[in-house]
C-alpha cells in the first residue's frame, strides 16, 4: 500500500475529560493511518479508549471533552481536511457524507418516530445527493443492498417493528447512503446473535469491496478481528500498544497485552481452557509514569514502572510499545487468522 492510498491519517490524537475526580486521559497521543479499501481494527478491552477515539473523529463528544491532534481525511475532490480543525458547520457537511458511522446500539441511534425509509433518505437529501422525490426509491435500493427482504414494506415501518439484526442493517444502510470514503463501525455486531453477526460482517466486507471505502472497525473481540481486519491497532489505557498486519499480529504478537487478548479467544482444540488477563483496565487520571499495562503484566520489571516505553519498529511494519518487545516468545500462539 502506498502513502497515496491513505484516506485517513490520525496524528497525535489526545482526548481528555475534565471530571470532579480529575482529568481523565481517555486517548493519549494516538497515531495511525487508514488506506483506501482497507479494514483497520482498533481492538482492546472495555475502557481502553476505542469509542472515545471514534467519537473524537466524528466530533460527537460533549463540550467538556478536550481534543487535540490532527486527523486528515482525503476528500472526494482530492483536498485534505483536518477533521479536528473544521468548524461545526463544515463538520456537518463531512459527517455522513464523507465519514459514516455505525454505532454499537442501533435502537438508540435510530429515531423511533420516523419511518425507516425516511431515515435512510434524510442524509442523502441533506447532502444534496438526491431530491426528495428520488429519496424513497434510493432508500428501498439500499434496504435491498443490505439484504432486507420486502424492502418496500420495511421502508414504511418504524424501528420498533423490526428485529435487532434488521435494525443494525438499517444503520448500515444509513451509513452507506452517501457512500462515505471512511466508515467507522463501532462494535457493530456486539448486540447480535452469532448467525446474524456473521451475516453482518460478510455484508460490511462485500459492501466495502463494492464501494471501496476504508473501514475503521472498533471491537474487543479478537475472533472478529481475524475475520474482518487487514491490519490491527491494539489499544490499552488510551494508547496504541501494538500495530501490525493481521497475520503478523496473530502469528507473532509482541506486546504482553496483545498476547493476553489472543490467549483469551476460546480455542476448540483446547476445550475447557479459558484464559483471562488478570485485573482490569483502570481509568487514567492525569499523567502516568511507566507502562500503563505494568500492573497487569506478568513480565513487568522495575523499568516498566518507572519509564514510559516508546513505540519500537519490527519487520512487516509492526510497532510495539513494550520495553521487552525484542524478547517476545511466540511459542504459545493459539489462534490462526482467517
Ligand atoms: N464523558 C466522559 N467523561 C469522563 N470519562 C469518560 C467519558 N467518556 C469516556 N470516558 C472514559 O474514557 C475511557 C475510555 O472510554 P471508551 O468508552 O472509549 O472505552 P472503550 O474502549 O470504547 O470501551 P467500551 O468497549 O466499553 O465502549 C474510560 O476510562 C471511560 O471511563
Amino acid at each position: 500500500m502506498s502513502s497515496a492510498d491513505v484516506i485517513l491519517e490520525v496524528r497525535g490524537l489526545s482526548t481528555s475529560f475534565a471530571t470532579p475526580a480529575g482529568v481523565v486521559k481517555a486517548v493519549n497521543d494516538l497515531s495511525f493511518s487508514l488506506h483506501r479499501g482497507e479494514t483497520l481494527a482498533i481492538v482492546g478491552e472495555s475502557g481502553c479508549g476505542k469509542s472515545v477515539t471514534s467519537f473524537s473523529l466524528m466530533r460527537l463528544l460533549a463540550s467538556q471533552a478536550s481534543i487535540t491532534g490532527e486527523a486528515w481525511l482525503s476528500g472526494r475532490d482530492g483536498k485534505k481536511l483536518d477533521l479536528l480543525a473544521l468548524s461545526g458547520t463544515e463538520m456537518e457537511s463531512v459527517r455522513g457524507k464523507q465519514l459514516g458511522m455505525i454505532f454499537q446500539e442501533p435502537m438508540t441511534s435510530l429515531n423511533p418516530l420516523h419511518r425507516l425509509g425516511d431515515q435512510i433518505g434524510e442524509s442523502m437529501i441533506k447532502h444534496g445527493l438526491c431530491s426528495v422525490a428520488e429519496a424513497s426509491g434510493r432508500a428501498i435500493d439500499l434496504l435491498k443492498l443490505v439484504g432486507i427482504s420486502a424492502p418496500e414494506l420495511r421502508a414504511r415501518q418504524y424501528p420498533h417493528q423490526i428485529s435487532g439484526g434488521m435494525r443494525q442493517r438499517v444503520m448500515i444502510a444509513i451509513a452507506l447512503a452517501c457512500k462515505p470514503q471512511v466508515l467507522i463501525a463501532d462494535e457493530p455486531t456486539t448486540a447480535l446473535d452469532v448467525t446474524i453477526q456473521a451475516q453482518i460482517l460478510r455484508l460490511i466486507r462485500r459492501l466495502q469491496r463494492e464501494v471501496g471505502m476504508g473501514v475503521l472497525f472498533i471491537t474487543h473481540d479478537m475472533a472478529v478481528v481475524a475475520q474482518v481486519a487487514d491490519r490491527v491497532a491494539v489499544m490499552y489505557g488510551g494508547q496504541l500498544v501494538e500495530t501490525a498486519d493481521t497475520r503478523s499480529l496473530f502469528k507473532s504478537p509482541r506486546h504482553p497485552y496483545t498476547r493476553g487478548l489472543l490467549a483469551s479467544v476460546p480455542n476448540p482444540k483446547l476445550p475447557g481452557r479459558l484464559y483471562g488477563i488478570p485485573g482490569q483496565v483502570e481509568t487514567v487520571y492525569g499523567d502516568h509514569i511507566g507502562c500503563r499495562f505494568a500492573n497487569r503484566c506478568s513480565m513487568a520489571q522495575d523499568i516498566c514502572r518507572s519509564e514510559r516505553p516508546g513505540l519500537s519498529q519490527f519487520p512487516q511494519a509492526q510497532f510495539v510499545r513494550c520495553h521487552f518487545a525484542d524478547f517476545a516468545d511466540f511459542a504459545d500462539q493459539m489462534v490462526d487468522p482467517k
